[in-house]
């Protein structure tokens, strides 16, 4: 093996703490956010693709305050929409920089990265969050800056991650062999699509009410053994 593929959420960071403070966070700020923020090119870029969903979904056009409330109901069912995931990394990047909020990472994280560093594996990061949400949940963690130890980071734009053609993505990316790679996550939909891309896979069971699927499993990153 020569790649280690790890989730976020129930995986390097609580749930609990992506749903309890990164989402609120992002929720409180999100109309003011966008309202001052009309004129930035990622803001215009994030309500076009929100427009286009909806005209997609209802064939209605929608106005800028109106896909404002859409990227709203988007946070409270959970959807992995890109815009949204775009916008959520733009409004945490205040919290994270003033020190409002600090990413969890349990506390077997950096150990494991470390140990896993040294015996020549190389580290990647794939989430439904953007990749500027998950550079900064790893730099301003709660266990110090652990960006350096990530060689790549992968977002929906290599498709979602319940889909089998996001992993053979992923593995194209880095011109390594499925086979070389092992995926960490604790959404067993997830794992089944990467072991359908060929990639090894371990199931992160932190929690009891985790769906338990047929892949290895491990409570946390210290039970990982190759
Ligand atoms: C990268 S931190 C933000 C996490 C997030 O927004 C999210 O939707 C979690 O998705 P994951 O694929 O890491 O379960
Ligand atoms: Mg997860």
């Amino acid at each position: 093996m020569k790649y280690i593929l790890t989730d976020v959420e129930g995986t390097t960071t609580s749930i609990s703490f992506v749903h309890e403070t990164l989402f609120p966070f992002a929720k409180e700020r999100l109309k003011s956010f966008v309202a001052e923020n009309l004129n930035n090119n990622d803001v215009q870029e994030i309500l076009k693709q929100t427009k286009a969903t909806a005209k997609a979904e209802t064939q209605k056009d929608i106005s800028d305050d109106e896909a404002t409330d859409l990227l709203l109901h988007w946070i409270k069912t959970d959807r992995k929409h890109p815009a949204l995931k775009d916008l959520q990394g733009l409004i945490w990047e205040g919290g994270y920089v003033s020190g409002q909020i600090k990413g969890h990472i349990y506390k077997d994280v950096p150990v494991a990265l470390k140990a896993w560093k040294e015996a020549g594996l190389t580290l990647g990061v794939y989430s439904s969050g953007s990749v500027k949400a998950q550079h900064l949940i790893f730099e301003f963690s709660t266990e110090g800056n652990l960006r350096p130890y990530f060689s790549n980071h992968f977002d929906t734009a290599v498709g979602h991650k319940r889909e089998v053609a996001s992993y053979s993505n992923i593995s194209n990316i880095l011109k390594v062999e499925p086979s070389e790679i092992l995926f960490l996550s604790d959404i067993k939909e997830e794992l089944d699509a990467a072991r359908e891309a060929g990639m090894q896979t371990i199931q992160l069971v932190r929690q009891n009410d985790v769906v338990i699927g047929d892949h290895k499993t491990a409570r946390d990153f210290n039970e990982i053994k190759f």
